[in-house]
């Protein structure tokens, strides 16, 4: 996260940090607690590491100093990545993972709501992406959860942005028009939390952008409101 700052414990209690083992355990990307057995996050976290076996998922952190050898993980028992996703630039950059056992919620772990399938992006006036990403393009994973507030702008507008790309409605943007607050590498599959009406919803999975919180270049993420179906169909049916 670009132009952000620390969260406090138990902030963003949905957030996850998902971590491969091999060749060394490193933090690959974010996610979000749905239920208590599943983690939404985006499909490309997942393109060269398919295996469910190498990945750790770790819950109620704030500090990835926190993780040691004896800090408690849930292993993934099954990983749904979405059937169109290509490439993030393309979009359907969302998956799921089952954990291996239920969480049991509390304080620093539980579920964030999934937002209704109403096209109300436009009316969610207080969104953050949160992560352990740089805070610079060529930097490093933070230790504490950082957190930064990002207005939602118009599709037609991001699409002006982005003229070589196709800008859909499963997609959303978000930035300031000089930049300077973004996502950033590291902090892809985390959400875009959005607060309306006194509760917390993932309104967006962070995905992709043309390098981080340069003007005139906002952040894309998926738009979770277009997967709610899918979303159901896959995590009830277990
Ligand atoms: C010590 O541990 C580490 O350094 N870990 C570690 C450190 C870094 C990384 C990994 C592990 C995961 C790589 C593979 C999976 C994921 C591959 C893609 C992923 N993208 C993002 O997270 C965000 C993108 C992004 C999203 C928005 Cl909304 C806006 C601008 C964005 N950026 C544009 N340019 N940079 N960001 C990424 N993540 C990393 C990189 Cl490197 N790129």
């Amino acid at each position: 996260v670009v132009g952000g700052s620390n969260s406090s414990v138990g902030e963003w209690p949905w957030q996850v940090s998902l971590h491969t083992t091999l060749p060394v355990q490193i933090h690959k990307c974010g996610g979000s607690i749905i239920s208590d057995q599943w983690i939404l996050t985006a499909a490309h976290c997942f393109e060269n590491f398919p295996l469910t076996e190498l990945w750790r998922v770790y819950s109620s952190i704030l500090k990835q100093s926190e993780i040691t050898n004896e800090t408690t993980f849930f292993k993934i028992q099954k990983m749904i990545v979405h059937p169109r996703y290509e490439f993030s630039e393309s979009g359907y950059d969302i998956a799921l993972l089952k954990l291996d056992r239920p969480l049991n919620f509390s304080a620093l772990q539980q579920p964030t709501c999934l937002p209704s399938q109403e096209e109300i992006n436009m009316e969610y006036t207080e969104c953050w992406v949160t992560g352990w990403g740089y805070t610079k393009e060529k930097g490093s994973i933070e230790d504490t959860l950082q957190k930064v507030k990002i207005p939602i702008i118009p599709n037609a507008d991001c699409q002006f942005q982005y003229p070589e790309h196709r800008i859909t409605d499963k997609m959303l943007c978000a930035g300031y028009s000089e930049g300077g607050k973004d996502a950033c590498q590291g902090d892809s599959g985390g959400p875009l939390s959005c607060k309306f009406e006194n509760n917390w919803y993932v309104v967006g999975i962070t995905s992709w952008g043309e390098g981080c919180a340069r003007p005139g270049q906002p952040g894309v993420y998926t738009v979770v409101a277009k997967f709610v179906d899918w979303i159901l169909e896959q995590t009830l049916e277990d």
